[in-house]
C-alpha cells in the first residue's frame, strides 16, 4: 500500500479549458495505474452540491451577502474533505479537483474583495493544514476565455451562473490574484498558458504529473 495519495488541484478563470483537461489528466493517471478521484468545487458530495446550487443560482430571490457567499463556499469544503478528500487521500488515491481554495483567494478575495485575512483564517479553520500537492493554474488573457465560453454556450445552450454574470473587471482580478499566488508559491502552484493548442497544453501538464508520480512512487 502507498503512503498518501497525491492532492492536485487545477485552476484558473472561466473558459480557460479545465473541464476538458481534467479528463485528460484524470485519463492519464489512471492509464499509470494510479486509483483517480475526480471531483469538484464548490461541491464534490450530495450536500456540497446542493450548497453549489445556492451559490451559482443565477436569479436568487435576494442577492447574496458576500460574507454568506464566503461562509457557504467553505461550508461545502469541509464537507467535501470529510466526506471524499481526505478519506481518498489516506487510503493512497490520487485526488483530482477542478477548483479548491485559490479558487476562493481569486474570486471572493480578488473578485469580490473579500479581505484575504479574512479567507486565510476559514482556510487553517477548514483545512487543518491540508493544502495541494499540486496546483496547475491556466491561465490566459480573460477577454479570450470569454469567448471561448460564449462559443461554448453557443454550441451547447445552457445559461449563465451567478459567478460567469459577472463583468469583465471582475474576472481580471481573479486573473490578477491567480497570478500573485502563483508568483508566491512557485513550489506548489504551476503556470501554464492556456491559450495555446489543446496538445501544447498537455505536453506541459504531463511533465508536471510526470514529475509527480516519480516523487510519489
Ligand atoms: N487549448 C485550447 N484551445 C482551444 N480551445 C480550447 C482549449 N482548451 C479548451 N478549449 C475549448 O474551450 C471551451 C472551454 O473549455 P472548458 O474545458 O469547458 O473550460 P472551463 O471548464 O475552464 O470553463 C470548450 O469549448 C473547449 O473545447
Ligand atoms: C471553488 C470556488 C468556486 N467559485 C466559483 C467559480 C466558478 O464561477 C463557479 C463554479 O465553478 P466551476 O464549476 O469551475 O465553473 P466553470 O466550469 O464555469 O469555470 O464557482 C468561487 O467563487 N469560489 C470558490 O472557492
Amino acid at each position: 500500500m502507498n503512503r498518501r495519495g497525491r492532492f492536485i488541484t487545477l485552476e484558473g478563470g472561466e473558459g480557460v479549458g479545465k473541464s476538458t483537461n481534467l479528463d485528460w489528466i484524470c485519463a492519464w493517471l489512471d492509464e499509470r495505474g494510479i486509483e483517480v478521484v475526480r471531483t469538484r468545487e464548490p461541491g464534490g458530495t450530495p450536500r456540497a452540491e446542493s450548497i453549489r446550487q445556492l451559490l451559482l443560482d443565477p436569479a436568487p430571490q435576494e442577492p447574496l451577502d458576500d460574507d454568506a457567499e464566503l461562509l457557504l463556499i467553505f461550508a461545502a469544503r469541509a464537507q467535501h474533505l470529510a466526506q471524499v478528500i481526505r478519506p481518498a487521500l489516506a487510503r493512497g488515491a490520487w485526488v483530482v479537483c477542478d477548483r479548491f481554495t485559490d479558487a476562493t483567494f481569486a474570486y471572493q478575495g480578488g473578485g469580490r474583495g473579500v479581505d484575504m485575512r479574512r479567507i486565510a483564517t476559514l482556510e487553517n479553520l477548514v483545512q487543518q493544514g491540508l493544502t495541494p500537492d499540486l496546483t496547475l493554474l491556466l491561465d490566459m488573457p480573460v477577454e479570450a476565455a470569454q469567448s471561448r465560453v460564449d462559443q461554448r454556450l453557443g454550441q451547447q445552450g445552457g445559461q449563465r451562473d451567478r459567478f460567469e454574470r459577472e463583468r469583465l473587471v471582475f474576472f481580471q482580478s481573479v486573473r490578477d490574484t491567480y497570478l500573485a499566488r502563483a508568483a508566491a508559491e512557485p513550489s506548489r502552484m504551476v503556470i501554464i498558458d492556456a491559450a495555446r493548442p489543446l496538445a501544447t497544453v498537455q505536453d506541459e501538464l504531463a511533465e508536471n504529473l510526470t514529475r509527480q508520480v516519480a516523487l510519489w512512487r
